[in-house]
């Protein structure tokens, strides 16, 4: 049989002589290698998300419409943008950058995933491009800065969006004749530290009781607890479990829930839903509108701990129309409206927010959401844009609730 044949001795010859440790050697070799392949996949991934979401967010077709192979005094860094380290971002890049010579400055854009740079003459630019570009760079956690240069007219065009310059210009006010509502020190700083308190001693019990992963939620970064009923984060609805007697809202929270009734009497609830939200610093919320079908028209919201920055916007006019608030400690904000149905908000995910033109950091906050449930999950609102009443998995959660 062939198998059977003796080997010759030029075939002997060709046979690489391995020992154990060898193998060994192959196999982590091997593992290594694959490593390797799928960093470079998740490289090659990253950076053509990046490209793409630039080109998408400047309405363009290909990157020939936004960048130059010709070499030229003004850089732009491609998977940089303002939301990883918030404002320290500016610091970060004028670091990386000053160190070349000719480093004139650095554009980030509040509201954009990529930033700008400037340099003195195109020499000098090509000399940092060189040194900097597709490599891993220590001030971003050693993430491969991609580069690409941008002819002056493109700069001028990008550099002159609504967003640049570090100014959250509110292109459109959202204040009270469009149902926002803001109450700076709605409670006393006596009355923080007591629900501050309460939180924590929630906190402990739940965790003493059932490590406390049922009731405590990990969501991005943030820490959330609901009471009086659950959320469920995939149909971004209310949850199926009902009611009972161990989720009603908390004992601590009436004073404050009546006192906020009485606030704003025009819209004032009887809220059935409680959740604690703990951000820990950098974390945040995506853009969002709460269901309009899940919840009624008035939603609040009382900040505790750190401020943080909120940010608006309507869809379609998120490039210009993006307003912020700040949200101080101890205030409290109600959505109503306007504002709760036609617009999206957002806690950013980032480090920092800049305030009257001067950057703070994050600390940690809390926020505690009150809304009521709507019976019907119906809706009818004048705001068709963010609407979920025709929505596949809103009519399948109606015709649950009517079955
Ligand atoms: O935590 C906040 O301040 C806002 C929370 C929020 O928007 C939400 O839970 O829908
Ligand atoms: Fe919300």
């Amino acid at each position: 049989m062939l198998g059977d044949e003796e080997p010759t001795l030029l075939e002997f010859g060709d046979l690489e002589i391995v020992s154990v440790s060898d193998v060994d050697k192959g196999t982590n070799a091997k593992r290594i290698a694959r490593r390797e392949r799928i960093e470079k996949y998740r490289m090659c991934k990253r950076r053509n998300e990046a490209y793409a979401t630039m080109l998408r967010m400047e309405g363009v077709a290909g990157s020939a419409d936004l960048f130059s192979q010709q070499p030229s005094r003004t850089i732009c860094v491609v998977n940089i943008g303002y939301s990883a380290e918030g404002l320290l971002t500016i610091q970060l890049l004028e670091s990386v950058f000053s160190r070349h010579d000719g480093f004139e400055r650095a554009v980030v854009d509040t509201a954009k995933p990529y930033s700008l740079v400037v340099f003195r003459s195109t020499n000098e630019a090509k000399v940092a491009f060189v040194e900097i570009n597709d490599r891993p760079c220590p001030e971003f956690k050693n993430k491969y800065l991609l580069l690409e240069y941008v002819s002056p007219s493109i700069f001028t065009r990008l550099a002159n969006g609504p967003m640049f310059g570090l100014t959250e210009d509110i292109a459109e006010a959202l204040d009270e004749s469009r149902g926002l509502y803001y109450v700076a020190g709605f409670i006393s700083e006596q009355e923080e530290q007591a629900i501050l308190a309460h939180i924590r001693d929630d906190e402990e019990r739940d965790i003493a009781t059932n490590g406390g992963s049922d009731k405590w939620h990990q969501i991005q970064e943030r820490y959330v607890k609901h009471y009086g009923h659950s959320f469920d984060y995939k149909t971004k609805h209310v949850g199926e479990v009902a009611m009972t007697a161990s989720q009603q809202l908390p004992l601590w929270s009436l004073a404050f829930i009546e006192r906020m009734s009485e606030c704003i009497p025009a819209h004032s609830m009887k809220p059935d839903m409680l959740t604690i939200q703990r951000y820990p610093p950098g974390a945040g919320i995506s853009f969002h509108v709460d269901s309009h079908t899940a919840f009624t028209d008035t939603l609040s919201v009382l900040s505790l701990g750190a401020p943080v920055q909120m940010n608006f916007r309507r869809p379609g006019t998120h490039k210009a129309a993006l307003t912020s608030l700040d949200l101080e400690p101890r205030s409290l904000l109600l959505l109503t409206g306007e504002a709760r149905y036609a617009w999206e908000h957002a806690i950013r995910i980032r480090r920092t927010d800049l305030v009257d033109g001067t950057i703070r950091e994050r600390r940690e906050r809390w926020s505690i959401t009150i809304r009521k449930v709507n019976e019907t999950f119906e809706c009818d609102c004048k705001y068709p844009d963010l609407c979920d009443n025709d929505a596949e998995a809103v009519q399948r959660l109606r015709a649950r609730l009517r079955d």
